[in-house]
């Protein structure tokens, strides 16, 4: 059963949850990894329901920018005193839960402490480092950030300028920021909430550059909060979203720090000015690995959160005639609002389900890298590359969708799709920009079609094994692993195609870097295929895990939605391989697939179990109740506060009284 359904309902949203097949707390428990899981986030968001200081003071979209950053902060202090009672301490995703539910998605100044900040003490920090700071840094005592961008270089960390070069005789490192470009900018919570942060700097020692290293450094005066002598900090200014954190720029003049405080678990500075290297030379690159091992997840459910929206208010929304002339109809009958919502919300799911896979192989490579095995690195870099570039992409394109499902209303900020939207496709950029990941992915998959090239397949991954595979004919009769293998004929080729490209530029006589860059279109193309790939493999894998026969049912329904609107939509790279009857097969099972969700749909977002506080949009109530509640949204605003405004009487009274003369 839909356990959402209660008196007093929308009466089409309670028609939608009766007609469900399945039981929607079984499926967050499908969703979120355990029951225990999926009953912890509605016991979290129960307890929070019940505080009425947690509550918002009102409307997110009718806050300044001051208001949220005030906001943001008072109801971290709040949390700060609340959270023992209310999560567990060590788990962090109860941790990012609980302050998504009470603060939303707009940031807040500890949005980068959990996870920028106290991971890299956590895994690049020694015995002695983790003592000093990991404590005050869970304790809150302090606040933290992630300082590597710079503004004027991103992307590719061999450029960044800022400099921490090791003083023997006083025993300190001096950072420096030389130049205006070597300013640090965007980092979170750094323009006026930290007052700690890990730096990223090239570590010189006796004049040779070592590249960029993690520092910790103190930037605020611990009493003042006054920014310390030599630093330089402030606020970069508002943003497309994401509004609720500031972010901030940092510049350094002759700024000594002591020389422990290098995070030296890996790479080390002895006190006479030795270097000893890590263990893997992009070990220093880690904590960016275990963000983008977070970010499927984590995007999923910005979409989750979009498709809770449009496909509840579609199901309220009755706009034109089917057969019955007598009463207008949900628009959710339509087959284009169908296809419109239903695929993305297929890739919620999927996304959901591979970003537990990622956060699970970033748990391991963690535990393998302590003890000194780092042969994972490679395998995981390149797959979150990947992932979070196709991930963040579909995800943006899935909000927007879901935002025009909505019609006008989904324009206003009371759905509050616009700022879903650009929070999520921050990702698109932060953790990496797509294309300079999907490249990072493409030199793996060259890699790996050079090994079959030189007959050493056999040490191919799991993960690539398929680019040595040779299928030419597929069968008509089409079960998810037929469409496995069209996708893999789609990658397989794409990656060859783009390979051989790139290897006839060289063979050209073009420099390694410049056939790279001609092919790079080609590479990017492979990239995203192949991660479509895993996606799509990851879903078969774990809907035949699943053990709930009802719940497996529908997601096999969801499932077919998926494989099918996949291929449909990569239909180019597979004229090889598939002739215009099968394509005609594909089409037409879609839509079937579509019609085989549709009772099921609403219950499908209901089991993301987002709680009206967090999606924070009238459009997506609950209770479905839109029409009184965008109203009363819209009496509430403050413009409504007097009839009469300052601009009426000053400008626009006087301009229509002088046009009467
Ligand atoms: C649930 C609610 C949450 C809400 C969240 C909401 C919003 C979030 C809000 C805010 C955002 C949060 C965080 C954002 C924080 C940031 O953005 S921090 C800054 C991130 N910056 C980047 O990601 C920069 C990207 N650039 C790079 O990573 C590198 O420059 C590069 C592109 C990888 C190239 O590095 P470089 O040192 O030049 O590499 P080089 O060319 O020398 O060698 C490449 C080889 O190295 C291998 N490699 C690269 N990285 C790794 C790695 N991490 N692990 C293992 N190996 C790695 C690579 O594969 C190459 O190997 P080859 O064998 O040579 O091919
Ligand atoms: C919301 C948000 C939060 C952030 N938070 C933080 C933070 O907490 N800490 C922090 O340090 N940083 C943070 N950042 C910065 C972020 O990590 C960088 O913006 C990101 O890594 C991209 O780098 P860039 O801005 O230099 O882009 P650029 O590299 O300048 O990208 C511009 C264009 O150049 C292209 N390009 C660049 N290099 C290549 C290449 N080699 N090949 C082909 N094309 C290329 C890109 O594809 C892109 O189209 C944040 C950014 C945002 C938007």
């Amino acid at each position: 059963m839909n356990q959402s359904i209660k008196p007093g309902d929308n009466p089409d949203l309670t028609e939608e949850r009766l007609s469900g097949t399945f039981d929607t707390n079984s499926m967050a428990a499908v969703i979120y990894g355990s029951d225990k899981l999926a009953q912890r986030r509605r016991e979290i968001s129960e307890a929070v329901s019940r505080i009425p200081e947690l509550q918002d003071s009102k409307p997110c979209p009718f806050m300044t920018r001051e208001e949220k950053i005030l906001e943001g902060s008072r109801k971290s202090a709040i949390l700060n005193r609340l959270l023992p009672g209310l999560i567990d301490l060590d788990s962090f995703e109860e941790t990012v839960f609980i302050h998504q539910e009470v603060i939303g998605i707009e940031g807040h100044p500890l949005a980068l402490h959990e996870s920028l900040f106290i991971p890299p003490i956590a895994t690049q920090g020694t015995d002695e480092q983790q003592k000093k700071w990991l404590g005050r840094a869970q304790r809150r005592e302090i606040i933290g950030c992630y300082a590597q961008t710079e503004l004027g270089h991103g992307s590719n960390l061999r450029a960044l300028e800022t400099t921490a070069t090791f003083d023997i005789s006083s025993q300190e490192f001096i950072l420096n920021s030389p130049t205006i470009t070597s300013l640090k900018w965007w980092p979170g919570a750094l323009g006026k909430s930290a007052n700690w942060s890990i730096v990223i700097a090239n570590l010189i020692v006796h004049d040779k550059n070592h590249g960029p290293h993690p520092f910790m450094v103190q930037l605020r005066d611990e009493k003042s909060h006054e920014p310390l002598p030599g630093i330089t900090v402030g606020d970069i200014g508002p943003k497309m979203a994401f509004n609720g954190a500031d972010n901030g720029f940092l510049g350094f003049e002759n700024y000594r720090i002591p020389r422990e405080n290098m995070l030296m678990r890996h790479s080390k500075v002895t006190p006479d000015g030795g270097y000893i290297r890590p263990p893997h030379a992009k070990i220093g690159y880690s904590g960016m690995v275990r963000v983008r091992s977070r970010m499927a997840a984590e995007q999923g459910l910005f979409l989750a959160h979009a498709l809770t929206i449009a496909v509840r208010y579609s199901a309220i929304r009755r706009q034109g005639y089917l057969e019955d002339r007598s009463r207008e109809v949900k628009v959710l009958d339509y087959q284009t609002q169908q296809h419109r919502l239903f695929p993305s919300i297929a890739r919620a799911y999927a996304f959901i389900f591979c970003g537990f896979e990622t956060i699970r192989l970033y748990d391991q490579l963690l535990i393998d890298v302590q003890n000194g095995n780092t042969s994972g690195m490679a395998d995981l870099h390149a797959l979150t590359s990947g992932l979070k570039s196709v991930v963040t992409h579909q995800t943006g394109e899935g909000i927007e969708q879901a935002r025009m499902a909505c019609g006008g209303h989904g324009y206003s900020m009371a759905s509050y799709i616009s700022e879903i939207y650009g929070v999520a496709i921050g990702g698109c950029t932060y953790e990496g920009e797509n294309m300079v990941m999907l490249l990072q992915l493409a030199r793996y998959l060259v890699k790996s079609i050079e090994m079959i090239q030189n007959g050493k397949s056999k040490n191919l991954g799991p993960m690539v094994a398929y680019l040595a595979a040779n299928e030419s004919e597929i069968d008509l009769n089409l079960g998810p692993n037929e469409y496995l293998k069209v996708f893999q004929y789609a990658a397989r080729s794409q990656a060859w195609r783009a390979t051989e490209k790139f290897q006839k530029l060289r063979n050209s006589g073009m420099s390694k870097e410049q056939a790279w860059n001609q092919a790079s279109v080609e590479l990017t193309r492979a990239s995203r295929l192949h991660t479509r790939l895993y996606i799509m493999s990851t879903f078969i894998n774990h809907v035949g895990s699943v053990v709930d026969q009802k719940i497996k049912k529908v997601l096999i329904d969801l499932l077919n939605v998926h494989i099918t609107y996949e291929v449909m939509d990569i239909g180019i790279y597979v004229q090889g391989l598939l002739s215009s009857d099968q394509m005609d097969l594909i089409r037409n099972q879609l839509y079937v697939s579509l019609e085989t969700i549709r009772p099921n749909a609403v219950s499908l977002v209901d089991s993301f179990q987002i709680s009206d506080m967090q999606l924070r949009s009238v459009l997506g109530r609950r209770d479905g109740n839109v029409y009184e509640n965008l109203f009363k949204w819209a009496k509430s605003c403050p413009l409504n506060d007097k009839d009469v405004l300052e601009s009426v009487t000053k400008y626009l009274k006087p301009m229509m009284d002088k046009s009467k003369l």
